[in-house]
């Protein structure tokens, strides 16, 4: 039987951080930010129906979805946000769903599933156990700014049409702070795996 994970946080809070440490210890990550760029990308049924409802003034030269102007409509708007989430959500736990029958065909022991809006879209009952990836929201905010470049207002506008991450506390078996060093991450990572008896590579 696989253990399978759900790894969550907020944007920028430091999933990928955490999974990539996973992947290095050998373990299998199956990422909802991926499936989900997979699930919008030209021909797919969830990228034409998002230009049924988006028109097609969100598509770039090449036909491929503008994410940066997609973007900048749904985090600002969240009836827009909630129309774009039913119709990328549903392919997204499909995809997911299939790579964890893969994942078990290939008799991996655990199963990392990284996905963002865990809470906030239901989806614990896909997991047996949660990790949530904390940071205070100065971290978070200048983290955002600094890697996606954006302003403030842009910033904040992303990390507001979340689950705020002091709810998500509560809500998560085992939190890791991620205000401190990447080496503290990694210990307190290594921590959980072990009283969760964990082996790692
Ligand atoms: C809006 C889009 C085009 C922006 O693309 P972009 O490349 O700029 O961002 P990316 O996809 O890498 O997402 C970055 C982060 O934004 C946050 N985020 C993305 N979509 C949402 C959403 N609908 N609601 C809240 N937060 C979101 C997540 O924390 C995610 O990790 C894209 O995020 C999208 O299609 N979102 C809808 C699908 C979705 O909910 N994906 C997230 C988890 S499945
Ligand atoms: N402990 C840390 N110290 C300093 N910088 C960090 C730390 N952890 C993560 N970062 C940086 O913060 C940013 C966000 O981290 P990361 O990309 O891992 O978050 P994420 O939760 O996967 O984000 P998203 O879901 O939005 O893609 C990155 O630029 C990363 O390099």
């Amino acid at each position: 039987m696989a253990l399978v994970i759900g790894l969550t946080g907020g944007i920028a809070s430091g999933k990928s951080t955490v999974s990539n440490m996973l992947k290095e210890m050998d373990i299998s990550i199956i990422d909802a930010d991926v499936e989900s760029r997979l699930a919008v990308e030209k021909g797919e049924p969830a990228y034409l129906k998002i230009i049924a409802e988006f028109g097609k003034e969100i598509l770039l030269e090449d036909e491929e979805i503008d994410r940066q102007k997609l973007g900048s409509i749904i985090f600002h708007h969240s009836e827009r946000r909630k129309l774009l989430n039913d119709i990328v959500h549903p392919e997204v736990r499909r995809r997911m769903n299939k790579q964890i029958e893969v994942a078990k065909l290939n008799k991996e022991k655990v199963i990392v599933l990284d996905i963002p809006l865990l809470f906030e879209s239901k989806l614990t009952n896909m997991v047996d156990k949660t990790i949530l990836v904390y940071v205070d929201n100065e971290t978070q905010l200048q983290r955002l700014i600094e890697r996606n470049n954006l302003t403030t207002v842009d910033a904040e506008a992303r990390i507001r049409s979340q689950m705020p991450l002091s709810e998500k506390v509560k809500l998560a078996d085992e939190v890791i702070d991620n205000n401190g060093s990447v080496m503290d991450t990694k210990k307190q990572l290594i921590d959980i795996l072990n009283r969760w008896g964990i082996n790692q590579k």
